[in-house]
């Protein structure tokens, strides 16, 4: 299904499982696409629906207008929800897409009834670091970016034994529009959620990974612990833990 947001993108979407069980949206990392989230739509579809999505610049969805903000990520899910005439949800989001849940918690709470958010922290990275970043794919392309990705995404382990899962999804980076994916650098060179997050009123799961490099464990123990209504869980992964450790994640999200 296509769904048109308010500013005149394209996302296109997908729904799997009883269009009347409780609903669970997921919300990708930066430059990956909905079909990251495998793992949950194989285990949890037979008792959610679960919808998934190509966040805005990545996959299907297109990349139009001037610059963006972490607003216009939050404003895409309520859309999509929207889209589907599904008023509340569960929701899941991985890095960028679980700094979109943060935000999902401070300005539409009403329409989530859990928020999952997995291997992020309410500022990512550093600014400079992302708008230098976006540069560097404007004018040199997604390659370089993409042939060292697996190491900020999975451990050396899981590399070595999943070699062609790993290699999916670098290709699925070195495929996303380097204008999308550089769009969404400038979104988190400037998102920084610290001086809010204390005001949220959703009861919020935080999972970290044991050995992520980029939003670290102790980024999740601070967001657990300034979070007002937080659980946290740490898993033995780096950075996508939805895909290394899928069956821990899925009992997290499936109890
Ligand atoms: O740098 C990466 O590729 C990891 C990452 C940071 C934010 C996000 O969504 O993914």
């Amino acid at each position: 299904m296509w769904i048109h947001t308010h500013d005149g993108n394209r996302l296109y979407a997908r729904s799997f499982g009883d269009e009347q069980a409780p609903a669970l949206i997921f919300c990708n990392s930066l430059g990956t696409d909905h079909s990251m989230w495998q793992p949950q739509i194989d285990a949890l579809s037979t008792d959610y629906r679960v919808i998934v999505y190509d966040t805005r610049g990545h996959g299907h969805s297109s990349a139009k207008g001037g610059s963006w903000t972490l607003a216009d990520l939050g404003r895409d899910v309520i859309s999509v929800l929207d889209g589907f005439n599904i008023p509340t949800a569960g929701f899941c989001g991985i890095s960028m897409g679980g700094l979109t849940g943060l935000w999902l918690a401070l300005h539409h709470a009403e329409r989530f009834n859990r928020i999952i958010i997995s291997n992020t922290a309410a500022k990512i990275g550093n600014t400079e670091a992302w708008s230098a970043r976006a540069r560097s794919v404007r004018s040199e392309g997604m390659n370089a970016i993409a042939d060292s990705a697996a190491s900020r995404w999975f451990s050396d382990d899981f590399c070595r034994r999943n070699a062609a899962a790993v290699a999916r999804l670098t290709e699925i980076l070195r495929h996303t529009p380097a204008e999308g994916y550089a769009k969404c650098c400038e979104i988190l060179a400037a998102a920084d959620l610290r001086p809010h997050i204390h005001t949220a009123k959703s009861d919020i799961l935080v999972i970290g990974g044991t050995a992520d490099p980029v939003t670290t464990p102790d980024d999740a123990q601070w967001l657990a612990s300034t979070l007002p209504h937080a659980t946290l869980a740490v898993l033995p992964a780096s950075h996508i833990a939805n895909i290394e450790a899928a069956e821990e994640f899925n009992r997290l999200l499936h109890p």
